[in-house]
C-alpha cells in the first residue's frame, strides 16, 4: 500500500482510524456577520484534533456547527459515512456526539454526582411515571446508570467530591466534572471548548492527562478549542487552523508550527 499523508497516521500505538466526520465547504453567517466561510476538513476515529485560531476567528461557531447548534448556510457534514442534514444538538447527542462549553454549563447547586447523572439522560429507557415511582425497571436502571457514573468519576479522579454541590468547587474541578458529564453519554465524538481555560499549570496538566487517557482508554474521538499552544501542540494529532472565519492551516503540529500564514496570523494577533 502507497503511504499518503493521512496513511501515515495510522500507527500502531495510537490506532488512528479511518475518517469519522468530514466537513465540506462549510459557511455560516449571522446577518452580515461571516463567521465561517467555506471551511474543509476531516476528523479521524480516535484523533485528537484541534482547533485553534485567533479571537473571533470561528472556532466556537465550527464546533456549534458540528454539534447541529448552528445550521450552516452551505456545506455539507458526513458522520459515519451518513450526510447529515438539519440535524438539531438533541439529535447530535443522541448520534453520539457529546461537548463541554467555554463557560461552564454545570447545575451549580447539585452535586457532582447528580449533574455526572444528567449526563445519562440520553440513555434512560423508562419513563417518567416509572422513574418518579421508582419501580421496578426503572430502579434497576437507575442502579446501572449509577455504576456507569461512578466508574467516571474513579477514572477522573473526583471520588472525595461527588457529593460536594458543583457550585463550591474551585474552577478547575468545575471544568473536570463537565468532562465527567459529557463522558457519562459515552459519546463517540467529544467536543471540548476551551478546556484549560483559566486553570492554572498543575490543573492544565491534570486536564492533559485526563484528555489523552479518554482517548486512549475509552477511544474517544476529540475535538478541542484550546489557546494555549503549549497544550494544543502537546496533545493534539492534527490542528486545523482558522482566521477570520477562513481556513489557514490543516496538519500535523510541527506542520502548522512552520505555516507561514498560521505564523502572520498569531504575530498580527500578539501585535
Ligand atoms: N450568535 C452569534 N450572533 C452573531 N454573531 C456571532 C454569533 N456567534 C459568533 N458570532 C460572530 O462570528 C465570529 C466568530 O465567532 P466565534 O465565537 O465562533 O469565534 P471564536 O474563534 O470561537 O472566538 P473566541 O476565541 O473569542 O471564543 C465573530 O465575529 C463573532 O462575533
Amino acid at each position: 500500500m502507497q503511504m499518503n499523508e493521512p496513511d501515515a497516521l495510522f500507527n500502531a500505538a495510537r490506532r488512528i482510524g479511518p475518517e469519522i466526520l468530514d466537513l465540506r465547504n462549510i459557511s455560516l453567517s449571522f446577518g452580515g456577520v461571516k463567521a465561517l466561510t467555506n471551511i474543509s476538513f476531516n476528523v479521524r476515529q480516535h484523533e485528537i484534533r484541534a482547533i485553534i485560531g485567533p479571537n473571533g476567528a470561528g472556532k466556537s461557531s465550527m464546533l456549534n456547527v458540528i454539534n447541529g447548534v448552528y445550521r450552516p448556510q452551505e456545506g455539507e457534514i458526513i458522520f459515519r459515512g451518513e450526510h447529515r442534514k438539519n440535524m438539531d444538538c438533541h439529535q447530535a447527542a443522541k448520534s453520539g456526539i457529546a461537548r463541554t462549553f467555554q463557560n461552564i454549563a454545570l447545575f451549580k447547586g447539585m452535586t457532582v454526582l447528580d449533574n455526572i447523572m444528567t449526563g445519562r439522560n440520553l440513555k434512560m429507557k423508562s419513563n417518567f411515571l416509572m422513574q418518579a415511582l421508582y419501580w421496578g425497571p426503572a430502579r434497576r436502571e437507575e442502579i446501572e446508570h449509577r455504576k456507569k457514573c461512578e466508574e467516571i468519576i474513579d477514572f477522573l479522579e473526583i471520588q472525595a467530591i461527588r457529593k460536594t454541590p458543583v457550585g463550591r468547587l474551585p474552577y478547575g474541578l468545575q471544568k473536570r466534572v463537565e468532562l465527567a458529564r459529557a463522558l457519562a453519554a459515552e459519546p463517540e465524538i467529544l467536543l471540548l471548548d476551551e478546556p484549560m481555560a483559566g486553570m492554572n499549570v498543575e490543573e492544565k496538566q491534570d486536564m492533559c492527562r485526563f484528555i489523552l487517557d479518554v482517548n486512549d482508554q475509552f477511544g474517544t474521538t476529540i475535538v478541542l478549542i484550546e489557546h494555549d499552544m503549549g497544550v494544543v501542540m502537546d496533545i493534539s494529532d492534527r490542528v486545523v487552523v482558522l482566521d477570520y472565519g477562513k481556513k489557514i492551516g490543516d496538519g500535523t503540529p510541527d506542520e502548522v508550527r512552520s505555516n507561514q500564514d498560521v505564523i502572520k496570523a498569531y504575530l498580527g494577533a500578539a501585535h
